[in-house]
């Protein structure tokens, strides 16, 4: 699974610069990260829909767009993929408590 999200991020990391009237990716970006941000929540917000209405099928695809779009609003963050995962990792080693702590020091 984190190899097809790693290939995916070197794609996207790839296809940044191409022609915009050829590469969806480079028509986001050219729409600056704003315009990112905006598809990440339209696609998060069709995936709860996707969910609350029980068509599984829908639920897959819309997932599918808002892996794809989070990805590419990391990539114009310069967020590494690995540094998403290693915070999932971290929390992994911690217990409910525990995790709670570590998130909200007092
Ligand atoms: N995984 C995807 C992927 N998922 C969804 N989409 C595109 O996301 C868009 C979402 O549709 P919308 O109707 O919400 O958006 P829109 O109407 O095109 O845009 P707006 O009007 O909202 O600005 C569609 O155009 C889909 O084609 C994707 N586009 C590209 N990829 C991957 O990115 C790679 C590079 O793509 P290009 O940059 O196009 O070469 C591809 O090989 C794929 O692996």
């Amino acid at each position: 699974m984190t190899d097809t999200l790693a290939r995916l991020e070197q794609t996207i990391a790839a296809r940044r610069g191409a022609d915009p009237a050829s590469s969806y990716v480079a028509k986001l970006h050219a729409k600056g990260v704003g315009k990112i941000a905006q598809k990440v929540g339209e696609e998060a917000t069709e995936t709860v829909i996707a969910a609350l209405s029980g068509d599984r099928e829908e639920l897959v695809g819309e997932a599918a767009d808002l892996l794809f779009h989070l990805l590419v609003l990391l990539g114009a963050r310069e967020v590494p993929l690995a540094e998403v995962l290693a915070e999932l990792d971290r929390r992994e080693g911690l217990s409910g408590i525990a995790e709670k702590a570590a998130r909200k020091p007092d």
